[in-house]
């Protein structure tokens, strides 16, 4: 069986009083692709927040890479690209280049200059997302998707097994959705970098992800794609709280 790198045992959480995680128990496989699923205010990104020691561990246990998170170092293994990434204006006065360079400054200090390799580094990552074109256009001037490119090449500079990504489809039009998700499955299958993608919508990843993990507060749900679609409508209903109907494949009367 392969090693997980990502272990949640028992993991539950509050705001103030205010219950959002209950006894969560996940595990994301090496080299899969996870899709974490659930409706708005689920919960999705305060797990994340947990795993990324952004938010504390309140009870429960988390292992990164087989680490205890409480003792966890190694964040260069880990790349994050959030939902609210995008938000850059035309007047941001920084090139592609720069941007993706930051990835690189947890390794070499913000203030040393890049050496070759470095360069050559990001150059690479450039090339992967299919950017090395856009190098020197300031990142403002990018569209929404190509915005979410750049993050994603800046995550990958600082050469990631894991890669965590918040809604990163918010802001990027209907018709880059599809490429964008097609460079994920890349990364997942050509380059080996587990992947767990944060979203309220299966539809766009049913066909790319191995795994779901259905997230409302409790986890519903947590297995491969092929036992996701067995999964019937009560299920279903009560991991959104609200009947389902529209995913019905399997009956037809
Ligand atoms: N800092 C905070 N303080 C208090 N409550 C919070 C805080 N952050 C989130 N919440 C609440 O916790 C619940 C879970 O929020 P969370 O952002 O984790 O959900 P989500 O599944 O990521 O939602 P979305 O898809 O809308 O981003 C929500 O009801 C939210 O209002």
């Amino acid at each position: 069986m392969k090693s997980s790198v990502v272990s949640i045992k028992d993991v539950s959480f509050s705001y103030q009083d205010r219950n959002v995680l209950e006894h969560i128990n996940l595990e994301v496989p090496e080299g899969s692709f996870l899709a974490l699923l659930g409706p708005n205010g689920s919960g999705k990104s305060t797990l994340i927040k947990i795993l990324l020691g952004l938010n504390p561990l309140q009870t429960g246990q988390v292992e990164l890479f087989g680490v205890n998170l409480r003792k966890f170092k190694a964040w260069n293994k880990i790349g994050y690209v959030s939902q609210k990434a995008n938000s850059f204006n035309t007047g941001f006065p920084a090139t592609v280049f720069e941007v993706v360079s930051m990835g690189l400054f947890g390794k070499i200090g913000m203030f040393n200059f890049m050496n070759k390799a470095h360069k050559k580094r990001v150059r690479e990552a450039l090339k992967t997302v299919g950017l090395e074109e856009y190098a020197k256009q300031n990142i403002g001037e990018l569209s929404g998707g190509q915005q979410q490119r750049a993050f994603i090449a800046r995550a990958l500079v600082s050469d990631p097994k894991l890669l965590i990504l918040d809604e990163p489809t918010v802001g990027v039009d209907a018709s880059s959705v599809e490429d964008f998700y097609e460079l994920l499955k890349r990364l997942n299958q050509q380059y080996g970098i587990t992947l767990l993608l944060v979203t309220h919508d299966m539809g766009p990843v049913t066909n790319l992800v191995t795994h779901v993990a259905c997230l409302n507060k409790k986890l519903h749900f947590h297995g491969n794609t092929t036992e996701y679609e067995r999964m019937d409508n009560r299920d279903l209903s009560a991991f959104y709280g609200h009947p389902v109907h529209a995913m019905d494949h399997h009956h037809h009367d």
